[in-house]
């Protein structure tokens, strides 16, 4: 007989609903639903990426699989563990760490921070030292570590929470916006870590903002809009679904009147977008499928003034905003 491994994430038609009350003489109440029937399952060993706009209900789904919140309908099992009736099964193998920096001692070090933290764990003593030492390796703080947190940077205080979270060795991390409000060269440094990690063994589930961030590091991305999975596959998956024509952008001064309606008519342009950049505005334009639009968009637009104008393959992130606008 062959067994087939159970998923560590399993989450079947999960939803949340939220009362909020209004008012301290005359009460209303209003009904968020935040999370509308959300099903997805993540491997062992899977980086799994969960995107979507602000609002969308990533968070609630988190704190839903983590044992912060109950599901109003629906079920989830993290580890084979039903997060309701098994919740402190849950608890203990799991790690989580929240985008932003707080939540660590800044005048303790980061040694003494880790310290700390696997003692409040219950991380045996004995283990501690190795444990608190192989961490401190795998997010690359070796060297810093007897410095005190104030003097830390935002990234290097987002990789200390990521050892901390992983303390108690969950076979699970959930990552809910950790390079938010990082530089690039502090979030480069923390996708090594991610990858460290996942070359390491454990099962993530990460969310965030940034696109190129998604499709570099996950196996396998949701995207949800509004309390809903609006599609699901690997980054290459999530390319094709959408558009598969080439992407044209032109950087133009001063777009003239009535020449996107004219751009937008042409019957092989899939959409246009614009987007101001300075004293510039930026044309996105999505061919369809095997057509050559070029010629045909910059006839609507002689006369004017452009400065770059490059083709390119589409991105996750032209994906992922044709995705949303449609849900
Ligand atoms: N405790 C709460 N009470 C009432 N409404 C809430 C609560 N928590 C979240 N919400 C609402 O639920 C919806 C989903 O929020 P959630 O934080 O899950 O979104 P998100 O996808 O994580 O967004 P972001 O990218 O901004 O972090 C939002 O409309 C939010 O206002």
């Amino acid at each position: 007989m062959v067994r087939v491994a159970e998923p560590v994430i399993q989450v079947d038609e999960l939803v949340r609903t939220f009362h909020t009350r209004r008012g301290l003489f005359r009460r209303s109440g209003k009904e968020v639903e935040a999370v509308r029937g959300v099903s997805f399952t993540v491997e062992r060993g899977e980086l799994f990426g969960l995107l979507g706009p602000n609002g969308a209900g990533k968070t609630t789904t988190i704190k839903m699989l983590i044992t912060l919140l109950l599901p109003t309908a629906g079920r989830a099992r993290v580890l084979g563990h039903d997060v309701v009736k098994d919740a402190h099964d849950v608890r203990g193998k799991v790690g989580y760490v929240f985008g932003g920096d707080r939540g660590l001692y800044e005048r303790l070090s980061g040694l003494d921070n880790l310290r700390y933290f696997a003692e409040l764990y219950g991380v045996p003593a004995r283990e501690s030292k190795q444990r608190v030492g192989e961490l401190l390796e795998l997010v690359g703080l070796v060297g810093r570590e007897k410095e005190r947190v104030e003097g830390y940077s935002r990234g290097m205080r987002q990789r200390l929470h990521i050892a901390r979270g992983l303390l108690h060795r969950p076979e699970v991390l959930f990552l809910d916006e950790p390079s938010i409000g990082i530089d690039p060269v502090g979030a480069r440094e923390l996708r090594a870590t991610v990858k460290n990690l996942v070359d390491a063994g454990t099962t993530v589930l990460l969310t965030t903002h940034y696109m190129f961030e998604a499709d570099e590091l996950c196996d396998r991305i949701a995207v949800i809009a509004q309390g809903r999975i609006v599609a699901q596959g690997t980054p290459a998956d999530l390319k094709q679904q959408v558009t598969t024509g080439t992407v044209i952008e032109i950087e133009i001064f001063g777009l003239p009147d009535g020449v996107l309606e004219k751009v937008r008519a042409e019957p092989d342009v899939q959409s246009v977008v614009v987007d101001v950049q300075g004293q510039a505005q930026v044309l996105t334009v999505h061919a369809q499928p095997g057509a050559d639009v070029l010629q045909a968009v910059m006839a609507h637009l002689e006369g004017s003034r452009f400065g770059r104008v490059i083709t390119r393959e589409p991105t996750l992130e032209d994906a992922y905003i044709e995705l949303v606008n449609a849900a």
